[in-house]
């Protein structure tokens, strides 16, 4: 049963305008906005909410998806209250007008508003959070019994209409203890470095869906891999994230896990978003975008492997230590951008960028994550999907007019520039609706934080830019001085090892995630483009091997960033006083006081009320994360005898594969395509050849369970 949308009028106290959301245009779809038919305020022109069909997807059980995606968990009436009672600072907008209804976010739970479709988690800006982030064992849902216990994930996972009950799932527990699924894991073509406790398993040559698990290399009939599920890291909308350890090799990584349910069509959705995150992510190799480790199912539950990135996100350091010194702010913006322009090489818009979606590693290494929003672009645009997070919304995505270009992440960055240097995001001081009319609507731009140097207001005021087509490209971005002067990144392990190729990466460069592009011949074979496109830069991640920056020592007190205005000056360094960095105290979203950045917020209801917690605990989640795993790309046979919900997940990503394939034709080796979001990509040239061709490409995932499988081994 669909919820039936509903706009009541909203009162926005904050902006003065009292909203009549009605006959609202999504996807050039004029809807009816209220059961009663209001006609469109005056004041709503062109403000997109999503149609029925964006929100009716979803059951009329909030609970019953395992990735709660507020857009699909919620009718609008429930949205617009929910931004009330959950008291989301910013969130996420995942409004497909073709009801497509992936969303990113769970705001609440992953710390950063991600409010898929949800208008509700934009509407107000919270005082505090109860991030997980901040805190890792923060749902007082979860039975921890303490620090080093595992956590159980029913305890964190409400309660799915199938559930049963409690659930007792150890996260540590060992493949024996568990109902196993004895599916071979096919063995990643890689090559162990012996000398190295870390498996260079994930190195370019890995396969990209099998997690790196060194004991599996050994042992290649292991059944499962040996990661250990340990404290959560986060929270978002397709489930929880928590950290994991390879006790044989000692290795962290991040485990997203995801319950699946087949018969659950918003899992179907959810499944599919994921595939797509998986499809993209997987082909993706730079050292500012997460790395994909690989990803298995076990029973109901997905598992996705990505690097770890211990210092979380852009948002979570805002909260904890306030505002980024400008020096701080030009590295980040830089590495952000050069991660940007080798994703938009891949014609590849990523759509959510924004503080908590990107994270940042000890050493100041800023990693792109969260690319459940992404997608590739098969010609100057792509078909719009309302997606993104309001406050760092392009204004052509809020109108609906030529909304998936490269260029609404250029804005997003520009939002992002602002949020560093001000903990909030540009008219933050608006709640979620008149804020999307102030940057859809108006034409005014946001206030730019009066600290900014002169050369950082100029590189804002040129991402934002109402006109997409007058924002400059990353790769224009990157020359611009504000971050052509941003300090290096130091390079302290790198000097320790020589510099090896493919594939026996040293742990330095494996750990700093080092552009090795001009020598490890891997990473040109898989299709990395772009780190030849421009000159060497001053600290970019492309150009991480760059000698000078070899030996920089290694200070976890003292900021890693070197002064901006030294770039190449390995004595410039800036080492703020722990005690005198922190902007707040509390991490809390203390406005600004000082410069124009000031913004102030809104907090009207405790953030303490969850609405998005709605993931579903699989009656069989007893099962052990160890149980053996399948390969969701390697063999669909392996899924045989797996659950339905694996089943089902299997077969979106199967089809979308084997339709690819079907029409592309395998890839071989060295043959760079690239599977995701539904629609092949030939890496670089390729991708550009084919991007012309908007017919072939445009192959949109069907989840029609009937879908017929095309017999292919979709392999990446
Ligand atoms: N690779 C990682 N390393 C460390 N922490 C991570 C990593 N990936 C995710 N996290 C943590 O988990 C949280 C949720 O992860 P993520 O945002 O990827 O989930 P999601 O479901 O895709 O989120 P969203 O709701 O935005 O779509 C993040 O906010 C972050 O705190």
């Amino acid at each position: 049963m669909m919820e039936k949308a509903k706009y009541p009028v909203i009162n926005q106290k904050s902006s003065g305008e009292t909203i009549k959301p009605a006959n609202l245009l999504i996807n050039n779809h004029i809807l009816s906005a209220s059961l009663k038919k209001r006609h469109l305020s005056s004041h709503v022109q062109k403000l997109q909410i999503p149609p029925p069909g964006a929100f009716c997807s979803a059951p009329d059980s909030s609970i019953s998806s395992p990735s709660r995606s507020p857009m699909r968990a919620f009718g609008q009436e429930q949205v617009l209250n929910a931004g009330l009672w959950t008291g989301k600072p910013y969130s996420d907008i995942a409004l497909l007008g073709s009801g497509h209804c992936s969303s990113p976010g769970s705001g609440h739970n992953s710390g950063h508003n991600s409010v898929g479709g949800d208008m509700s988690g934009q509407l107000f800006w919270p005082h505090s959070r109860c991030s997980p982030e901040c805190s890792p064992i923060p749902s007082p849902r979860m039975t921890s019994p303490g620090p080093s216990s595992r956590i159980h994930s029913g305890a964190v996972t409400p309660l799915h209409p199938r559930a049963g009950g409690g659930v007792s799932e150890s996260p540590s527990s060992r493949p024996d203890d568990v109902k196993q699924q004895s599916h071979r894991l096919p063995l990643p073509p890689l090559t162990i470095s012996n000398t190295c406790p870390f498996s260079p398993s994930y190195s370019t040559a890995t396969s990209p869906s099998v997690p790196r698990s060194p004991g599996r290399v050994e042992n290649p009939t292991s059944p499962g891999s040996r990661w250990k599920k340990g404290r959560l890291l986060g929270r978002g909308t397709f489930g929880h994230v928590y950290l994991g350890f390879n006790s044989e090799s000692g290795e962290m990584c991040a485990m997203k896990e995801v319950t699946l349910f087949s018969d659950d069509a918003k899992s179907k959705e959810s499944a599919q978003q994921l595939g797509q995150e998986i499809a993209l992510l997987s082909r993706l190799r730079h050292p500012n975008i997460v790395r994909y480790y690989g990803s298995e199912t076990l029973d109901d539950k997905l598992y996705i492997y990505l690097e770890y990135v211990s210092g979380g996100s852009i948002y979570k350091i805002l909260q904890d230590y306030g505002q980024l010194g400008e020096s701080a702010i030009r590295s980040y913006t830089q590495q952000i951008l050069s991660g940007l322009e080798y994703l938009h090489a891949k014609n590849t818009v990523h759509r959510d960028i924004k503080g908590a979606n990107i994270l940042v590693d000890p050493s100041g290494r800023v990693k792109l994550a969260d690319f459940g929003m992404a997608k590739h672009i098969t010609g100057q645009s792509c078909p719009l999907s309302f997606k993104g997070s309001p406050y760092w919304m392009a204004p052509e995505v809020i109108k609906n007019s030529n909304g998936c270009n490269l260029a609404v992440d250029i804005w997003s960055l520009g939002c992002t520039v602002i949020e560093m240097a001000t903990t909030k995001p540009p008219w933050s001081q608006y709640e979620g609706v008149p804020a999307m009319f102030k940057i859809g609507n108006s034409k005014e731009l946001p206030a730019i934080p009066d600290h900014l140097s002169d050369e950082g207001k100029d590189f804002v005021r040129k991402c934002l830019q109402r006109n997409p087509l007058h924002r400059p490209t990353a790769a224009q971005l990157l020359e611009h001085p504000f971050v052509g002067n941003a300090a290096p990144l130091e390079r302290p392990i790198l000097s320790a090892e020589p510099s090896e190729t493919k594939p026996t990466l040293t742990v330095a460069m494996r750990i700093l995630g080092m552009g090795l592009a001009r020598t490890v011949s891997g990473f040109d074979l898989e299709g990395v483009p772009n780190f030849q496109s421009r000159g060497l830069k001053t600290g970019s991640a492309s150009d991480a091997h760059t000698p000078r920056n070899v030996s920089c020592p290694v200070s976890p007190i003292g900021s890693p960033l070197l002064h901006p205005r030294s770039p190449q000056h390995t004595s410039g360094w800036v080492s703020p006083s722990p005690i005198s960095s922190p902007h707040t105290a509390s991490g809390s979203s203390t406005p600004i006081t000082g410069g124009s950045g000031a913004i102030p917020f809104h907090h009207p209801m405790p953030p303490s009320t969850y609405l998005h917690e709605g993931i579903g605990v699989a009656p069989r989640s007893q099962n052990s994360f160890h149980s053996s795993s399948s390969n969701l790309y390697q063999d669909p046979d392996l899924f045989r005898g797996m659950s339905q919900a694996s089943h089902v997940f299997r077969e979106i990503i199967s089809s979308d594969r084997s339709a690819l394939a079907n029409q592309f034709g395998r890839p071989g080796p060295g043959d760079l395509r690239e599977f995701y979001d539904g629609q092949p990509v030939l890496a670089d040239d390729e991708s550009q050849q084919l991007s012309k061709d908007h017919g072939k490409s445009n192959l949109p995932l069907d989840l029609n369970p009937g879908l017929p499988m095309l017999g292919r081994t979709n392999r990446i």
